[in-house]
């Protein structure tokens, strides 16, 4: 028998595999954690853009959450898409009184511009699932529905980032710079301290999904017991490589590349190698 940490994410799907649950699944096999999903929404979409959603029902989505909670806990837990209120408030009464490390990935729109989250939602999930994350990931447009000002520059995004530590009360919060200009520079704020993350901007469109794997990716090292500075440190390196060396798939925005990483490396390989 061996021992190894789960991680659940808890999101909507993506057919063709380059976002949602599908994304996150295969960045938890890469990252070495035992991977499971709960459906929010099927989505028919595909790198050009979303043909159309079906919801899941609260009711159906609580079933699957106790098969997954009663049975294997997880060590960590992202969510990604949840399209209502009342699947918000399903998943603030399921996790109000965990301990279990909770990664939310504020999805509200894709890269296509299609709405993955009703306008509604947008207000509540400020209320009922940040209080409860330990670390929130928006982008910028994201972020800034949530703080109620514009971001542009990284003092803008230091402001969004503790505005959702200090007055929304999350753990931790990292504005992502995947939607502004010049180096990808993401700011993470812990309570603490603020750090930059902050790569070489390639010029690709290879970017669907990349929100998803990199919050994936975080909800991954935090399941191995890695501190969330650490897990973001991680979760970059992953998400620049997975985005440097784009794969030949798809007449839109393609998908990232979870193999990236392999061709030169993350800080935390040498690990995963040794064991
Ligand atoms: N063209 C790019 N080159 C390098 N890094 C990028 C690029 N686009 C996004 N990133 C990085 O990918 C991660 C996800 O960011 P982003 O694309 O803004 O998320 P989302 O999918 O939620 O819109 C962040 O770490 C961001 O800095
Ligand atoms: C189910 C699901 N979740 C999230 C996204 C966002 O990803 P992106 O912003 O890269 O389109 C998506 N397209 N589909």
């Amino acid at each position: 028998m061996h021992k190894i940490a789960s991680a659940l994410t808890i999101a909507g799907t993506d057919p063709t595999g380059g976002a949602g649950i599908q994304a996150d699944l295969k960045v938890f096999q890469e990252r070495e954690v035992y991977g499971m999903s709960v459906i929010t929404s099927v989505v028919a979409q595909n790198t050009e853009g979303v043909q159309d959603v079906q919801h899941l029902t609260v009711d159906f989505i609580e079933k699957q959450l106790d098969a997954v909670l009663t049975d294997i806990p997880p060590q960590a837990i992202k969510t990604g898409m949840i399209a209502t209120v009342e699947m918000m408030e399903l998943i603030a009464k399921k996790l109000k009184n965990s301990t279990i490390p909770y990664v939310i990935d504020p999805v509200m729109v894709a890269k296509s511009g299609h709405s993955l989250m009703d306008k509604t939602s947008r207000e509540v999930i400020r209320q009922t699932l940040i209080p409860l994350a330990t670390v929130v990931t928006p982008n910028v447009p994201e972020a800034e529905i949530l703080v109620g000002f514009d971001i542009q520059t990284n003092d803008d995004a230091e402001k969004a980032a503790k505005l959702i530590v200090d007055e929304l009360g999350a753990q931790a919060a990292i504005v992502k710079g995947g939607h502004l200009t010049g180096e990808a520079i993401d700011v993470l704020y812990d309570g603490n301290e603020l750090y930059y993350f902050q790569s070489e901007r390639f010029n690709t469109k290879h970017t669907h999904g990349t929100g998803c794997t990199f919050s994936a990716a975080i909800t991954a090292e935090l399941a191995k017991g890695k501190s969330v500075k650490d897990a973001v440190e991680l979760g970059k390196a992953y998400i620049t490589k997975a985005i440097e060396y784009p794969l030949e798939l798809g007449k839109g925005n393609g998908p990232t590349n979870h193999w990236g990483y392999r061709l030169e490396g993350l800080p935390a390989q040498k690990e995963i190698v040794d064991k």
